[in-house]
């Protein structure tokens, strides 16, 4: 099991950003602008389905860790951070399990 977790990523990512005299690739998606770096994320889910399409668990693994990667440098370049994304999950979470309960209510 692994402690890296995806706010570590972000935070690097963030931190890419800032670095103005970073040459990383990184850096370069955000001189490049948000419509290259969608492009590039688009890209990557396409490859990820045709691995998960292919049934290749090394390829898929790959193209997700890409996927994501490029996920947190699409929501940095529009200034959306991973934890409003993880509210909003939470939220429909905790909205499902509110629904559970009502209907576990009506039919009990
Ligand atoms: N997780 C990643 C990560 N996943 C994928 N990639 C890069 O994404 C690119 C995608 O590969 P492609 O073959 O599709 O694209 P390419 O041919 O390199 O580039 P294009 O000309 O097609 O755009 C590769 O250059 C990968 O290195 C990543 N680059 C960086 N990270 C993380 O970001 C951190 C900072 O990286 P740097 O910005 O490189 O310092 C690293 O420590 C990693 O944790």
């Amino acid at each position: 099991m692994t402690d890296f977790t995806l706010d570590d990523l972000a935070a690097l990512i963030k931190s890419r950003r800032k670095d103005n005299a970073s040459t990383s690739y990184t850096k370069s998606l955000f001189d490049a602008g948000a419509p290259r770096i969608a492009k590039k994320f688009g890209e990557e889910a396409v490859e990820t389905i045709i691995a998960a399409l292919d049934g290749d668990r090394s390829a898929l693994i790959n193209e997700a860790a890409d996927t994501l990667y490029h996920l947190l440098v699409m929501l940095e370049a529009r200034d959306v951070s991973l934890t409003e994304v993880l509210r909003e999950l939470e939220r429909r979470t905790q909205q499902s399990g509110l629904a559970e309960k009502a209907s576990r209510g009506a039919n009990g």
